[in-house]
C-alpha cells in the first residue's frame, strides 16, 4: 500500500506541475493518460490489489469482483485528479494546445460534463443580465457608490475566463487558417497553370505530378488536419460556461436605466464644473488628469443621449468630438459615420428651433443653448453658451441681502472654482491657531480658517481623527439610504429627489466600538463653538451622508423653518459639518450668497449659524454640496439646536440682527 501511495503522490506531483504551467483539466487528464500511459496507471491499481498487505476485507472484495481492474476504475482515479485540479484551473497557455495529441477529447467524459453545463447555461446567462429567477437584491447604482464596488469585483472574475476563451478561439482560428491557407496556396498555383475552368481530374493530375505539391498534400493530411480535428472537437465554450457558472452574482447587474443615469452624471459634472468636452473626454477632471480616454463610439453614444435630453450644447459638442476622434488613428472603435452626421444635423436643427422658441422673459436662460443659432461644427467651436454668461452675471449681481434665483449662477460658478468674494471681503480673512477658547487649547491649539466674516463661517482642521472616521464610515455603509428632503406640505413625509442625490444615515455613538471617541470629538466642538451638543435636546443625532461621483446637494438652508417641527427643541441654530473624506475634485460646500466655498478635507469641519441673533433664519447661509467630480465624499452633520443654546449666544443690539 505504501508503495502505491508513493506512486500516487508522484502522479499528483506531476499533475501539480502541469497545473502550475497553466494546463487545463482535460489537458492534464489526457497527458496523464498519454505520458504515464494507461497501462502504467493500470499497474498502479494492479499493485494495490496484489499487495500482500491488503486487508481480508479488500481481498474478499477483490475476489467477489466488486472492484475490478478495468478502465472505469482508472477513470475514477483520474477524475479524482480532475476534482483536485478544478479549484486552481487557470490560464492554459494557448501554445500547449498546438500539440494536438494532448487535447484529444475523451468522448465519454465530455458527454457527461456537457450535460451538466448545458442545463445551466440559460441560468448562468440570466444571472449576468439580471433576468434570472432567484430574486437578487436590486441596487440603485446611480446613488450608491458602494454597490459599484461589487460590480468591479465581479467583473474581475468575468474578464479572466473571457480573455482566456478569446485566446483559445484565436489559436483555433490560427490552426484552421494555417491549414486553409496552405490549401489555397497550392490550389492557386494549379489553377494558375491550368486556367480557372480546369476539371478536378486535371488538377489531381497536376498536383500528384509535382513532388512539392505532393509533399504539401501529404503534409496537410499528416500534420495539419489532425490538429484541425482536435481543435474542432475541443469545446471551448463548455469550459467558458463552467468558469462563468462559478461566479456569484450577489446583486442585480446594471440595466439600461443605470447606463442612462451614468451618462447624465457626466453631464451634471460637466455642467457644474464648466469642463470642456474635449478635455473631459480625455480624462481631465479639473486639475486632476485621470488619463481615462473615451472612444469615438462612446462620445457618439453620449452625444445621442444628450440629444434625447434636449441638452443641445452637450449634444453638439459630444457628437463633433466623436467625428474628430474617429479620424484619430489610435481610435479603432466602430461608428456609423453616416448616422453620426445625420444625428449632428438633427441636433443643430433642434438647437436652433429651441433657440428661436425660447421665452426670454424666463428668469434663467436655458444653460444648454448657445447665445446664437449655429449651423456647423465651426460655429459650435466659437459659439458662446448661455452658461458662459453666468460667470459675468454672477459677479455683477452678488448681493448679500438677496437670495433667490441668481444664487443658482453663483452656486454653479463656485462649484466651477470661481471665487466670488470681493477684494475687500477677502482682505478680512485669515487663518490662526486657536489657543484661547478653552484651557485645553493651550496644549493643543486648533487650526482655524475664517472663510467669511459676517455671517461667521469658519473651517476647523484636525477636529476628528482618521480611525474614528473609518469606523463611522464602516458602520454607515450598510445603512445608507437615499437622502430625502423635507416635504413642507406634508410634515411627516419626506421626499427622495434630484435636489439631493447623496445617500445618508443616522449614527448613534453607541453603535461604535469606542463611543467615547465621538463624545470626545463633540466635546471639542463644544469648546470651539461655545455651544452645547451633548446635553439632551441640544443637538440632533449625527447625520452621515455619502456622495459618489456626480452626487450633489442643491442649495438650501439648514434651518427647518417649520414651527410644527421645531416646537420642542427650537430651530437648527448652527451647523457643524465634518468632512469624513478628502475629495480630489469637486464636492465643495458652496455658499452662493457669501461667494465662497469650503473644500472637503478629511478631518476638518465647517461651522456656521443658521439663524440670526433674533432667531430668524439667516438666509445668507444658503449653501449646497457641489457635484463630486473625482472621489467619494463623506460628511457628518451635527445640527445644534436653539432651545438648549439660546443662553450661549447673546441677542444683537438691533432688531434685524
Ligand atoms: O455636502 C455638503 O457639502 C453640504 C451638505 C449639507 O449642506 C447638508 O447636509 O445639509
Ligand atoms: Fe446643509
Amino acid at each position: 500500500l505504501e508503495n502505491s501511495v508513493m506512486q500516487l503522490e508522484t502522479l499528483s506531483e506531476s499533475v501539480k506541475g502541469m497545473q502550475n504551467e497553466g494546463f487545463s483539466n482535460s489537458e492534464i487528464i489526457n497527458t496523464v493518460k498519454l505520458e504515464l500511459s494507461i497501462s502504467r496507471a493500470k499497474s498502479l491499481i494492479g499493485k494495490l490489489y496484489n499487495d500482500e498487505e491488503l486487508t481480508e476485507e479488500e481481498i474478499a472484495k477483490l475476489k467477489s469482483g466488486e472492484v475490478d481492474d478495468n478502465d472505469e476504475e482508472l477513470e475514477s482515479l483520474l477524475k479524482q485528479f480532475s476534482i483536485y485540479t478544478m479549484e486552481s484551473y487557470n490560464n492554459a497557455s494557448a501554445s500547449s494546445l498546438i500539440h494536438g495529441n494532448v487535447i484529444k477529447a475523451d468522448a465519454e467524459m465530455e458527454e457527461e460534463s456537457n450535460y451538466e453545463y448545458k442545463e445551466d447555461i440559460s441560468n448562468i446567462a440570466a444571472r449576468f443580465i439580471g433576468n434570472n429567477e432567484d430574486k437578487l437584491p436590486k441596487p440603485d447604482y446611480a446613488y450608491f457608490p458602494y454597490d459599484l464596488f461589487k460590480l468591479v469585483k465581479v467583473e474581475e472574475h468575468i474578464y479572466k475566463p473571457l480573455r482566456k476563451y478569446v485566446k483559445k478561439v484565436e489559436m483555433k482560428l490560427k490552426i484552421l487558417n494555417s491549414y486553409l491557407s496552405d490549401y489555397d496556396g497550392s490550389s492557386d498555383l494549379v489553377t494558375h497553370a491550368l486556367g480557372p475552368s480546369s476539371r478536378l481530374e486535371q488538377r489531381a493530375q497536376a498536383i500528384v505530378s509535382n513532388p512539392l505539391t505532393t509533399y504539401r498534400l501529404i503534409r496537410r493530411f499528416a500534420i495539419k488536419l489532425p490538429d484541425v480535428w482536435a481543435m474542432i472537437a475541443e469545446d471551448l465554450e463548455e469550459e467558458l460556461w463552467r468558469q462563468l457558472s462559478k461566479i456569484q452574482m450577489k446583486q442585480e447587474p446594471p440595466k439600461e436605466k443605470d447606463w442612462k443615469d451614468s451618462i447624465e452624471a457626466l453631464f451634471r459634472i460637466q455642467y457644474y464644473n464648466g469642463y470642456k468636452t474635449k478635455e473631459f473626454a480625455n480624462g481631465d477632471l479639473g486639475e486632476m488628469k485621470s488619463n481615462v480616454k473615451l472612444t469615438a463610439e462612446q462620445c457618439m453614444e453620449i452625444g445621442l443621449r444628450a440629444v434625447a435630453l434636449k441638452q443641445y450644447d452637450h449634444a453638439l459638442e459630444w457628437l463633433i468630438l466623436a467625428q474628430n476622434k474617429h479620424l484619430d488613428a489610435e481610435d479603432d472603435s466602430e461608428i456609423d459615420l453616416k448616422f453620426l452626421q445625420q444625428s449632428l444635423d438633427y441636433a443643430i436643427k433642434e438647437h436652433n428651433k429651441a433657440w428661436e422658441g425660447y421665452d426670454i422673459s424666463r428668469s434663467l436662460p436655458d444653460p444648454h443653448l448657445y447665445t446664437k443659432k449655429v449651423s456647423n461644427s465651426h460655429d459650435v467651436d466659437f459659439a458662446k453658451k448661455n452658461s458662459d454668461t453666468f460667470k459675468e452675471y454672477s459677479k455683477k449681481v452678488r448681493n448679500k441681502e438677496q437670495y433667490g434665483y441668481h444664487t443658482q449662477y453663483n452656486f454653479i460658478n463656485l462649484c466651477a472654482g470661481e471665487d466670488l468674494q470681493t477684494a475687500k471681503e477677502k482682505s478680512r480673512l485669515y487663518c490662526w491657531q486657536e489657543r484661547s477658547k478653552h484651557p485645553y487649547f493651550y496644549i493643543s491649539p486648533m487650526k482655524m480658517e475664517l472663510l467669511n466674516e459676517d455671517p461667521y463661517l469658519v473651517q476647523v482642521y484636525n477636529v476628528i481623527g482618521n480611525s474614528l472616521i473609518e469606523e463611522v464610515r464602516n458602520v454607515s455603509i450598510s445603512k445608507l439610504e437615499r437622502s430625502e428632503v423635507i416635504n413642507y406640505d406634508l410634515p411627516d413625509a419626506n421626499d427622495v429627489s434630484q435636489v439631493r442625490t447623496s445617500s445618508q444615515t443616522w449614527v448613534d455613538p453607541h453603535e461604535l466600538i469606542q463611543p467615547q471617541k465621538i463624545i470626545n470629538v463633540m466635546q471639542l466642538v463644544e469648546k470651539i463653538t461655545g455651544l452645547h451638543t451633548l446635553k439632551p435636546q441640544s443637538s440632533e443625532d449625527l447625520q452621515v451622508a455619502c456622495y459618489g461621483t456626480s452626487h450633489h446637494y442643491d442649495e438650501h438652508l439648514d434651518a427647518i423653518q417649520d414651527p410644527r417641527r421645531t416646537v420642542e427643541s427650537g430651530e437648527r441654530m448652527a451647523t457643524f459639518m465634518f468632512y469624513l473624506s478628502t475629495v480630489e475634485e469637486g464636492g465643495k460646500t458652496a455658499f452662493p450668497v457669501l461667494g465662497t466655498a469650503a473644500k472637503p478635507i478629511q478631518g476638518s469641519g465647517v461651522f456656521w449659524y443658521n439663524i440670526k441673533h433674533n432667531g430668524e433664519p439667516d438666509k445668507r447661509t444658503w449653501h449646497g454640496g457641489c457635484p463630486v467630480s473625482h472621489g467619494i465624499k463623506w460628511v457628518m452633520n451635527s445640527w445644534i439646536l436653539e432651545h438648549q443654546n439660546f443662553l450661549n449666544r447673546p441677542c444683537g443690539l438691533h432688531e434685524g440682527e
